[in-house]
């Protein structure tokens, strides 16, 4: 694992964007793995405004998004579909056929989920996964208890991240209780893994993460076992 300690949230969304801009300005073709929350706002906006000022093509970029909540269409405005339209897809130049999530209002959840691993696998899997981290040490929603062989999976969201998640809802009420989320083996075949965590209420698992048991009760633990983990963090005091 390599720690990048930065300043601020400023500081850690430009350092992640510029790893990922070079990646897609290096690759004949990759596969990126995306996250959504708070977390990565800041470095998609960096990452679009480098790719729009150097004319980047992207016709040889694939996204796949790590979740998405079960019952919110594409079109509902607190989809993760339409948090990346939003935030990135609509502000770069990437063909939308190439961009990936998985579909939470699917008649039937568990085929979504088969065939949602069957597609990561057919575009070769990914080659840079970026991700954030919640409280409770979850990636993607890979809550506590979570197998670390789960594949691609339908989740019940813990009170805690149900809780986390609210400040994007207009009530509490409307926050979704079930999510479709790539698991833990699945984040864990990514070729390379970059991890964002800002402010001091990740410090916990972000020590966790990096000194704690490797536990299926501390999702993030496994990511020790991961040989191409970069993390970058504006928590002061966290050390490899
Ligand atoms: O970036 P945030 O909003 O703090 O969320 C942390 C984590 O929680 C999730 O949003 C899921 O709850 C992840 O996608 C994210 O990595």
């Amino acid at each position: 694992m390599e720690l990048s300690k930065v300043k601020n949230y400023d500081e850690m969304s430009m350092e992640a964007a510029k790893i990922v801009f070079q990646k897609i300005v290096d690759s004949n073709r990759l596969v990126l793995g995306l996250a959504t929350g708070s977390t990565p706002e800041k470095m998609y906006e960096y990452l679009a405004d480098m790719l729009n000022k150097n004319k980047v093509d992207l016709s040889h970029v694939y996204t796949v998004n790590l979740d998405e909540y079960v019952g919110l269409s594409p079109e509902d405005e607190q989809s993760y579909h339409y948090y990346m339209r939003e935030i990135f897809f609509d502000k770069v130049d990437i063909p939308l056929e190439n961009t990936k999530l998985p579909n939470g209002v699917a008649e039937d959840l568990g085929r979504e989920t088969r065939e949602y691993d069957e597609m990561i696998e057919e575009l070769g899997g990914v080659d840079l996964q970026i991700l954030g981290i919640g409280r409770n040490a979850h990636i993607a929603f890979n809550e506590p208890g979570t197998s670390f062989e789960s594949g691609t999976h339908v989740v019940d969201l813990t009170e805690s991240t149900i809780q986390d998640n609210a400040r994007f809802f207009d009530k509490i009420e409307d926050v979704p209780v079930k999510a479709v989320s790539m698991g833990l083996g699945t984040i864990m075949n990514a070729k390379s893994i970059l991890l964002m965590a800002s402010g001091d209420g990740k410090r916990q698992a972000l020590k966790n993460m990096i000194h704690g048991e490797i536990t299926e009760e501390v999702p993030a633990s496994i990511l020790q076992r991961h040989h191409d983990v970069k993390v970058i963090t504006d928590v002061a005091d966290i050390e490899l």
